[in-house]
């Protein structure tokens, strides 16, 4: 089983929802004009609002509804698998950053909050972190998603892979002063759960933070397929999830760990 991922690298409009919402629409249209067209497009972190926290308000989107609304109708277009980066999504209770994945029918099939907030840029003063694993099916292929600051919590990642996921993918802000903590964390945890890491960034900068670009895509070897420099680009990238197995069954460590001993 293979699939084709195409992650859209790309500058974000601070807290201009529509500009990035059309945007993204131009790219997604443009994308899937290609003969070449890919199983599954992934978006980047918090990509219609950026982080313009303190206009939440105004600009979250209220229970998703229009992110929900054009993706859904973006993947059934083009019969395509939609991760939706993540989106500020208001509800009774807060905001949360919220990742929603749209399946080739427009139907959702994912829909995971950011668990761990990142207190560095502010999110704990205006988010509400998520309750939920973020597990879902792909094509027949057991995946889960996470958002930036989580893939500093290996047990979080471990706990998904442990329940069968094949793909880890990230969708992220990350800054570019950090960069090599990006890269050796997300081949860290790419060797050590023995699964591909699809890992989508942000480029340029908004008023506070440089964003370090270089989405990734790692095999279950920990070997880089493809990378992305700083700049805006569409990176993609074939996965064999046979690798996956076959990585799993060389070295057994789903058999072999003892998790009575560790507390
Ligand atoms: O952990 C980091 O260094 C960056 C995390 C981050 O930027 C985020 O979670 O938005």
């Amino acid at each position: 089983m293979k699939l084709k991922v195409a992650l859209i690298q790309l500058d974000i409009v601070f807290g201009r929802p529509l500009e990035n919402i059309n945007s993204v629409t131009k790219k997604i249209k443009s994308i899937m004009s290609n003969e070449n067209t890919p199983d599954l497009i992934v978006l980047p972190e918090l990509w219609t609002t950026s982080y313009d926290l303190t206009r939440l308000d105004e600009i979250a989107d209220n229970e998703g509804k229009e992110t929900t609304e054009m993706m859904s109708q973006l993947a059934k277009e083009h019969h395509v698998n939609i991760i939706a980066g993540s989106i500020a999504k208001k509800s009774k209770q807060g905001v949360t950053n919220t990742m929603l994945t749209f399946n080739r029918e427009g139907g959702v099939i994912g829909d995971y909050s950011k668990l761990h907030l990142f207190q560095l840029m502010d999110e704990h003063h205006y988010l509400i972190p998520g309750k939920e694993m973020g597990l879902f099916e792909i094509d027949g292929v057991s995946a889960a998603g996470m958002i930036c600051y989580d893939i500093r919590f290996p047990e979080w990642i471990r706990s998904h892979t442990a329940k069968g996921a094949e793909i880890i993918f990230v969708v992220a802000q990350w800054p570019l002063p950090r960069l090599n903590h990006w890269k050796a964390l997300l081949i860290s945890r790419a060797i050590e759960n023995q699964c591909y890491v699809v890992a989508c960034n942000r480029s340029g900068s908004d008023p506070n933070n440089v964003f370090a670009g270089h989405s990734i895509i790692i095999d279950p070897w920990g070997e880089i397929i493809s990378e992305a420099d700083t700049e805006e680009i569409v990176l993609t990238g074939t996965l064999d999830l046979d690798q996956v197995k076959s990585v799993r069954k060389q070295i057994p460590i789903f058999q072999d760990r003892r998790p009575d001993f560790y507390k």
